[in-house]
């Protein structure tokens, strides 16, 4: 601060003061300036001598001088070595880390540990041909349930089932206090999950009296949920229990009568006690439909969990989640005092049942569903889980044998012809990537093959009501081929499916796990070949790699049969472009006559 100088006014300055402050200042700076200058003169000439002692080669360009007048204003000698560059690094390094150098060691990568019960699953069999479990002896299987398994033809349990619908039974007969444990299961497509969940909930539900909705099965889409609830109706038949289907397929006010009525005694009553729906439409009920109440909620069942994780619709979780709270002491902050009597009364979560054959095993995803206690149930083998990258790993059924072909873009078609009619594959599911490609190649092999072949097609393009139809002509044979994108790969169960083409390669492991599975279900043989262009082969490759699958099988195609089908094609060809063409410009015309007749009845309410 000595070097700063207030001048303050006051009578007694006078300009000869000030003068003499400022010499003797000048003194003092002068005097400090010389000291530095010394010290760092003897500075030098030891680092000089260290240097030569060590007989470095290596010297740096000139130090640039600092022009500081705190610093030294002497320029160091030319033939004065100056300091190794790595020695003004080390002091360097002292004071403050270097961005970039050479120095920085990379941070050794953090072990992945898997929580124990993600590490430690209860392993399924993918075997579905030796099983062990007769229905008839069971004894942990209620009479009327047995009696609908065997009237299904079930007479042996899957050991998905074998192992899940125990461990459910005996969650429940924990005394009331106790929360039971919710479950996950990672079991290959068609390995009977639908019935791991279905039948201890209709079992343990047949007890309870009073007409109160105690399960909610959430499915993605409607043609699954539609199958699970069917599901579910059959093994309701013999008991009092009812099953509601909330996914959109009535219109909602028909689905609010099916759901709840109105009493003049007690007020809102609910009609059933099994409601299966999608999650939008569960969320516009939870919202809308007056005396929807899930207060009495025992089992909320997730039905290809990853799917709905990954596209969690309308919050619909955090919606129910709400709903069940509301009421709960948490909700109106009355606690009441922690005794024997408030403790037994308080209400339990429903029990989360999560089912896919893809199901994520990563503890990030998992830990939004809040689970309690989960247990696990997986066809992936204990030893995989100390791999780390087998949090990505998935099982397909051991039935099913996969395959790849590879052909140029413009011999696809020709390729798919020749296992559809030369090699004279049946029932076969086959997916692209887009509605329009679908249409294009159902219009194709319908000209080419004419007769010989029933092809129809499955996509978003079509109405509802028209896809239940195909999906029905398919299931029932009268259909040889469906061409389909991806709507379908997701749980749909269509029995006797022989064959799954993937005419567009999928875009990821879990779309290929779920389109292959369309086949080679319940212990059947099936068989999925994926046509690929020479450029997608490495990528298909490493697709098949990730989801923890060995190398698969190529079948080669002879270029014979292409060039004998080339002449057949092109002709087929012409005709399928004249069809598309025509379709369009009728589209184009009905658009603008739609238009036209919207325009003049504005017109006609204006004037
Ligand atoms: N124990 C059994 N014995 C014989 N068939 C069975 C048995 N359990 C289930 N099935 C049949 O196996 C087929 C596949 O079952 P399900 O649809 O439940 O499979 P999934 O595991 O849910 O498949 P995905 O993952 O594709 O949805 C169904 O047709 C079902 O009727």
């Amino acid at each position: 601060m000595d070097l700063f100088i207030i001048n303050r006014y006051n009578d007694t300055n006078d300009d000869t003061h000030i003068i003499e402050q400022e010499a003797k200042r000048l003194e003092q700076l002068k005097q400090r300036i010389e000291e530095r200058r010394k010290a760092f003169s003897v500075k030098k000439s030891s680092d000089v001598i260290t240097l030569k002692e060590e007989k470095q080669t290596e010297i740096l360009p000139d130090l640039p001088v600092s022009t500081n007048d705190d610093l030294p204003t002497e320029i160091p000698k030319p033939n004065t070595p100056p300091k190794p560059k790595e020695k003004i690094y080390a002091e360097k390094q002292k004071e403050f880390k270097v961005l970039g150098s050479s120095d920085f060691q990379k941070k050794s990568k953090v072990q992945r540990i898997l929580p124990y019960w993600l590490s430690h699953p209860t392993v399924v069999s993918r075997d579905l041909n030796e099983l062990s479990c007769p229905v008839e002896e069971q004894e942990w299987l209620h009479p009327v349930i047995k009696s609908t398994l065997l009237s299904e033809g079930i007479t042996k349990l899957f050991p998905v089932q074998n192992q899940v619908v125990p461990f459910i039974l005996n969650e429940h007969t924990l005394p009331k206090l106790f929360q039971p444990r919710d479950v996950c299961i990672s079991a290959p497509t068609g390995s009977g999950k639908t019935l791991s969940f279905v039948i201890p909930i209709v079992q343990l539900l047949m007890k309870d009296v009073g007409c109160k909705i105690r399960a909610l099965v959430v499915l993605p889409v409607q043609e699954l949920a539609a199958q699970v609830a069917k599901v579910f109706k059959k093994y309701c038949n013999r008991t009092h229990l009812k099953v509601a289907l909330l996914s959109g397929s009535v219109p909602f006010q028909q689905e609010q009568q099916e759901l709840v009525r109105f009493t003049e005694s007690v007020g809102w009553v609910s009609k059933v006690e099994i409601i299966v729906c999608t999650a939008g439409r569960l969320v516009e009920h939870l919202k809308t439909t007056e005396g929807f109440n899930l207060q009495h909620l025992k089992f909320l069942v997730i039905d290809e969990a990853d799917r709905i994780m990954d596209n969690i619709q309308n919050d619909w979780l955090y919606h129910v989640d709400h709903h069940i709270k509301q009421g709960s002491e948490l909700m109106t902050g009355k606690v009441q005092s922690l005794n024997w009597k408030n403790v037994s009364k308080q209400k339990l979560a429903p029990q989360k049942l999560l089912f896919s054959a893809t199901l994520s095993q990563d503890p990030e995803k998992l830990e939004q569903w809040g689970l309690f206690q989960p247990k696990l149930f997986s066809a992936a083998t204990n030893e995989c889980f100390e791999d780390e990258d087998q949090i990505r790993k998935y099982a397909t059924p051991a039935e099913l044998k996969e395959h790849y072909v590879v052909c140029e873009a413009e011999n696809k078609p020709l390729v798919l012809y020749n296992f559809l009619v030369e090699q004279k594959w049946d029932k076969v599911l086959c997916f692209t990537n887009a509605a329009e490609t679908t249409h294009r190649l159902t219009v194709l092999l319908n000209t080419w093959a004419c007769k010989g072949l029933k092809v129809a097609e499955l996509s978003a393009a079509l109405d509802r009501s028209m896809r239940e139809n195909v999906l029905k002509k398919f299931m029932l044979s009268e259909i040889d081929v469906l061409i389909s994108t991806d709507a379908l790969a997701r749980g749909i169960d269509i029995p006797d499916c022989n064959y799954v083409i993937s005419y567009d390669p999928p875009r990821n492991i879990k779309t290929y796990i779920h389109r292959v599975g369309r086949t080679g279900r319940a212990g059947k043989i099936g068989k999925a070949v994926t046509v690929l262009l020479p450029s997608q082969i490495s990528l298909f490759k490493d697709l098949i790699k990730a989801g923890g699958k060995e190398e698969i099988p190529e079948i080669k195609i002879n270029t014979d049969v292409i060039d004998r089908l080339f002449e057949s094609y092109a002709s087929a060809m012409n005709t399928t472009r004249e069809k598309i063409n025509s379709e369009l410009n009728l589209k184009i015309k009905n658009s603008i006559e739609i238009k036209r007749s919207a325009k003049s009845k504005i017109q006609k309410r204006k004037k």
